[in-house]
């Protein structure tokens, strides 16, 4: 099973921000979107999960918008909701004038599972900002989308939640046999939690594939500007020191 997506360019104006790409990744893994500020990781984000037209496919055949769940980088809820009734919402098209103890039931175990638990009662514009982004990814999360596209889901996360967040994905992609692509900027992060990399620049895709193969010494300096060391940690993991 695997998800595979063709993506057309993407213009604004007269420029092309996005050049037409193959994406392939099997069920059950994480794909990391990475690259330097401006690559195009947004665009190629939109555009894989469908914000304006449908291009992902799962073992060939078209995903619907039901099956896909999105969080964009910028996010922000102001609205008067308790934190349990946003999660809730992430149900909406199920959801009707009764709210069904099963959907509760569920809303609750995947606040509990990221360790918001506390949090079911609070109003949404009483939240700071890093837990506004994990209740809005619990959100996503409970819709349990098939492919689960999120832009620096992790950007205004303490270190860690920012592990909190990462591993309960990773178990996400593996238990359901989903597909979670995310953009990231922390290239140790990337390294230990995706199971495959793709680096873009200049709306072009310039690699795909797994970290050892994306994440070289000089596919770094070109890409970012920098001279990186490349360490291993005990576990086996790179960590990429910027110089
Ligand atoms: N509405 C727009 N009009 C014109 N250009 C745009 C628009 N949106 C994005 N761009 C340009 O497209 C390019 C890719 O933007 P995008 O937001 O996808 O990059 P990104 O890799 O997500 O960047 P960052 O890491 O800073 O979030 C950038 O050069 C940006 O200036």
């Amino acid at each position: 099973m695997s998800l595979t997506a063709d993506l057309p360019p993407v213009f604004k104006g007269r420029s092309q921000i996005l050049q037409p790409m193959q994406i392939a990744v099997p069920a059950g893994q994480v794909l990391g979107v990475i690259g330097p500020n401006g690559a195009g990781k947004s665009t190629l984000l939109r555009s894989l999960a469908g914000i304006d037209v449908l291009h992902a496919r799962w073992n060939g055949q078209p995903l619907s918008h039901r099956q896909i769940g999105y969080m964009p980088q910028a996010f922000q809820m102001n609205a008067r909701l308790s934190v349990l009734e946003a999660v809730l919402l992430g149900k909406r098209e199920a959801l009707g004038w009764r709210i069904a103890t099963a959907d509760l039931e569920a809303a609750g175990a995947v606040l509990a599972d990221l360790g918001l638990a506390h949090l079911e009662g609070r109003s949404m514009d009483r939240l700071s900002g890093g837990q506004q982004q994990m209740v809005l990814l619990a959100q996503r999360i409970l819709r349990a989308p098939r492919l689960l596209v999120l832009d620096e889901p992790t950007s205004a996360l303490d270190l860690h939640h920012q592990l909190v967040i990462l591993r309960h994905l990773k178990s996400y992609a593996q238990d359901k046999g989903a597909v979670v692509a995310l953009a990231l900027h922390d290239l140790t992060l990337a390294a230990r939690f995706c199971d495959r990399l793709l680096l873009i620049d200049k709306g072009q895709r310039l690699v795909i594939g797994d970290n050892e193969t994306v994440l070289t010494s000089r596919q770094i300096t070109e890409s970012w500007n920098i001279t990186p060391e490349l360490l291993r940690a005990r576990d086996g993991f790179c960590v990429i020191v910027p110089h």
